[in-house]
């Protein structure tokens, strides 16, 4: 008997039930959660012509850390720039469909993408503090956005991001040295640390522990436990361990699809599409 005959779905696989009508390519899972951070409607992304991701409805929801994995190129990074406009500043890149957060859409026109990238902040795959002291590295941003009006107000927010981002232990008697001074994995936390002190609701990692060593990612990915206290955290990760270890659901992306959304243990243990089972098995790369 072949798939098609059990499932009536040529890649869902036999005995799983589809929990929607779908054709082919049409996200399977969870894609919506109650009370949702962020909602994603039809979105897509094109470079010049070519189409990077399509059709894209995903929620994500408060305090929740939810990992995009999927083969190179499959659109991982491209989405997750839509969720803080990123790919506004990418000549050629059109972004089209509508993310609400809190109830607005933060493509309407009235949307100033200064504090929105302030409310959703984001961390590179490699470290990249400012070529400034490891104090101004948290300072700047505050002050920008106006969050300080004094030296004492300063002192306690860089003292209290460090603290939070698990690195003022190891700073504390040298905050006038350059952020590019520390070692990778203290740079990664020095800019969490500076997302943090901006006050945002979400965090945006795009591979942050792919430049790191096993012990610097274990403090990542503790730091990134104790985070989803506070922030909602979206993580592109090519490390399903990882992704198993740290989020609560996972999104599979391919070639520019997400495929299937699900609880993390649901995606890994028990996927419903033959596309996602092939990929966490290793059937392709
Ligand atoms: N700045 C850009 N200009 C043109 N095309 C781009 C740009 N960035 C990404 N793309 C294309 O969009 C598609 C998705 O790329 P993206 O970087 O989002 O994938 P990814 O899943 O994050 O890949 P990786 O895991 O290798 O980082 C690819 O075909 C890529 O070549």
């Amino acid at each position: 008997m072949n798939q098609e005959q059990t499932t009536g779905h040529p890649h869902i696989r036999p005995g799983r039930s589809p929990l929607v009508e779908r054709t082919e390519r049409a996200t399977v899972g969870q894609t919506t959660v109650e009370d949702p951070r962020i909602s994603c409607k039809n979105v897509a992304v094109y470079y010049d012509a070519k189409k990077a991701i399509s059709n894209i409805n995903l929620d994500i929801g408060r305090n929740e850390v939810i990992a995009m994995i999927g083969p190179s190129g499959c659109g991982k990074s491209t989405f997750l720039r839509c969720l803080n406009r990123m790919n506004d500043t990418i000549e050629g890149c059109t972004v089209s469909g509508q993310i609400f957060m809190d109830g607005k859409n933060i493509y309407d026109s009235d949307v100033d993408v200064v504090p929105l990238r302030a409310q959703v902040g984001m961390v590179f795959q490699k470290p990249n503090p400012f070529p400034k002291s490891i104090y101004d590295n948290i300072a700047y941003g505050a002050r920008i956005h106006g969050l300080v009006q004094n030296r004492d107000e300063t002192d306690e927010l860089v003292v209290g991001s460090l603290k939070r981002a698990g690195l003022w232990g190891e700073v504390k008697d040298r905050l006038k040295m350059s952020g590019t001074s520390l070692s990778g994995g203290q740079q990664q936390r020095l800019c969490i640390a500076r997302a943090i002190a901006v006050n945002p609701e979400v965090i945006l990692m795009d591979e942050p522990c792919s430049s790191l060593d096993p012990i610097a990612t274990a403090i990542i990915e503790e730091l990134i436990d104790e985070l989803k206290q506070d922030y909602t955290i979206v993580i592109v990760t090519h490390s399903m361990q990882q992704a198993s270890r740290i989020s609560h659901r996972t999104a599979y992306f391919y070639q520019g699809d997400l495929v299937e959304v699900g609880s993390t243990d649901q995606v890994f243990l028990n996927p419903l599409h033959q596309l996602t089972e092939d990929y966490i098995t290793g059937r392709f790369e």
